[in-house]
């Protein structure tokens, strides 16, 4: 893209006039794009890594990003930003990075994505499979079953990967603007694992389009929209409204929607002097699933807390692992039969002010030149049906496998 201008060697944040489609445009392998529905951010190159190896607790990520701030200010940056993914597993370190120059715009308009719809993605498997396989899925879930009947837990989110690889190295840019262009309300990201890399090595990256805002701070205000509580959508109309309904009144979703409410509650309130709640679910449309979604609104108490602290006071919400958490985390790790990396964990952005944007890492997948790991998860609590869970996991790989031209991917 011609427009973008780089302001010299220390780089830092560039106020642009751009589109958020020339921004879109001018994405190379190795940076991070984050589209949600209020904006658009573009970071090329990497300043410096975090190189951390300690866990992404708050308080460890409180001082880390601090450390960061001082040394881009030092280094020239007035207005430096960290881009990067928090781990499912916060006794992992994350992965965050400030990048040498970044650019933030509006968000896409209908019209552009419209458009961006049409961008041919070619993704060739040469060979897949589903890790674990789909009875060893609904084995695992009668496992978590029994862990609740024993009462040692009250919801557990389980997944499975579909494992893949590809005739070439996948082309991430086609990819992302496909998942952008596909999924409007979602936060669409493609965060690079090597940003130091030039754009001539292999793609290495954490790509998807979440449906679910973890948390935007923008000044003293506070968004969080938590999902829980899931049915496929339906190719007929009226059909699919029945399937929405149906999600609206199910029992079963509600209680696995209210748990995450009063953890995401339990998790914001010592940062906010008040919180306005809804007094119940609202059913939203992704491409393929409806879901049950409640938006928070909150007031920092204390205008220097960052989003991305908030961010980690409040992961793993009981979205991605379950009630309660220590129980739920122990179960996930007897059972899933891999390692969740960043997927179930956080994407997103934090500039120097605290304002950014988190995005909770589900619907995605790792990419790694021409192999390709996707994720999907359901939520767990009595009364769930291993077969009905596998379908919902199977329709939450589709996001990405829409994206990559993949729909007829059998995914049970
Ligand atoms: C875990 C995932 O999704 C989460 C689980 C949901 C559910 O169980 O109903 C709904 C939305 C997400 O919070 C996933 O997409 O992999």
């Amino acid at each position: 893209m011609s427009s973008i201008m780089f302001d010299g060697e220390s780089g830092g944040h560039t106020a642009v006039q751009d589109t958020p489609m020339d921004l879109i445009e001018s994405f190379q392998l190795n940076d991070f794009l984050f589209s949600s529905p209020h904006r658009t951010l573009l970071a090329k190159g990497c300043l410096f890594n975090a190189h951390s190896n300690r866990p992404a607790t708050p308080e460890t990520l409180d001082e880390q990003v601090s450390a960061l701030f001082s040394r881009a200010r030092r280094e020239g940056q007035t207005n430096p930003v960290v881009v990067g993914a928090l781990p499912f597993d916060t006794t992992q370190p994350a992965h965050l990075y400030v990048p040498k120059h970044w650019f933030e715009t509006s968000a896409l308009s209908l019209e552009a994505r419209h458009d961006l719809s049409r961008t041919p993605v070619r993704v060739t498997p040469t060979e897949h499979a589903l890790f674990p396989r789909p009875q060893g899925y609904r084995d695992g879930v009668e496992q978590a079953l029994e862990a609740m009947r024993q009462g040692r837990v009250e919801k557990i989110v389980l997944a499975r990967t579909l494992e893949m690889n590809t005739d070439q190295s996948v082309d991430l840019k086609p990819l992302i603007k496909r998942l952008i262009a596909i999924n409007p309300r979602g936060y669409s990201f493609s965060l690079p694992m090597t940003p130091e890399q030039p754009d001539s090595a292999p793609a290495h990256a954490f790509i998807g389009a979440s449906p679910e805002l973890l948390v935007r701070r923008e000044g003293n205000q506070v968004i969080v929209n938590p999902l829980a509580g899931s049915i496929p959508r339906h190719s007929d109309e009226s059909e699919d409204q029945r399937r929405a309904s149906e999600l609206a009144a199910s029992d079963k979703d509600r209680r696995e929607h209210a748990l995450v409410i009063d953890a995401v509650i339990d998790g914001l309130s010592p940062y906010c002097a008040h919180l306005d709640i809804p007094d119940g679910p609202s059913v939203i449309g992704t491409d393929t699933l409806w879901h049950l979604s409640t938006t928070i609104v909150g007031e920092l108490k204390d205008p220097d807390t960052t989003s991305l602290e908030l961010a980690a006071a409040m992961h793993p919400t009981p979205a991605v692992c379950g009630h309660a958490r220590q129980a739920a985390y122990q179960a996930i790790h007897d059972i899933e039969p891999f390692k969740r990396g960043y997927f179930a964990g956080a994407v997103g952005w934090c500039d120097s002010e605290g304002n950014g944007e988190w995005s909770v890492a589900i619907r995605c997948a790792d990419v790694h030149d021409t192999h390709v790991r996707l994720y999907a998860g359901a939520g767990l609590v009595p009364g769930s049906d291993p077969q009905k869970e596998l379908v919902e996991t199977g329709t939450k790989l589709k996001t990405m496998l829409n994206a990559m031209g993949l729909d007829a991917l059998n995914t049970l």
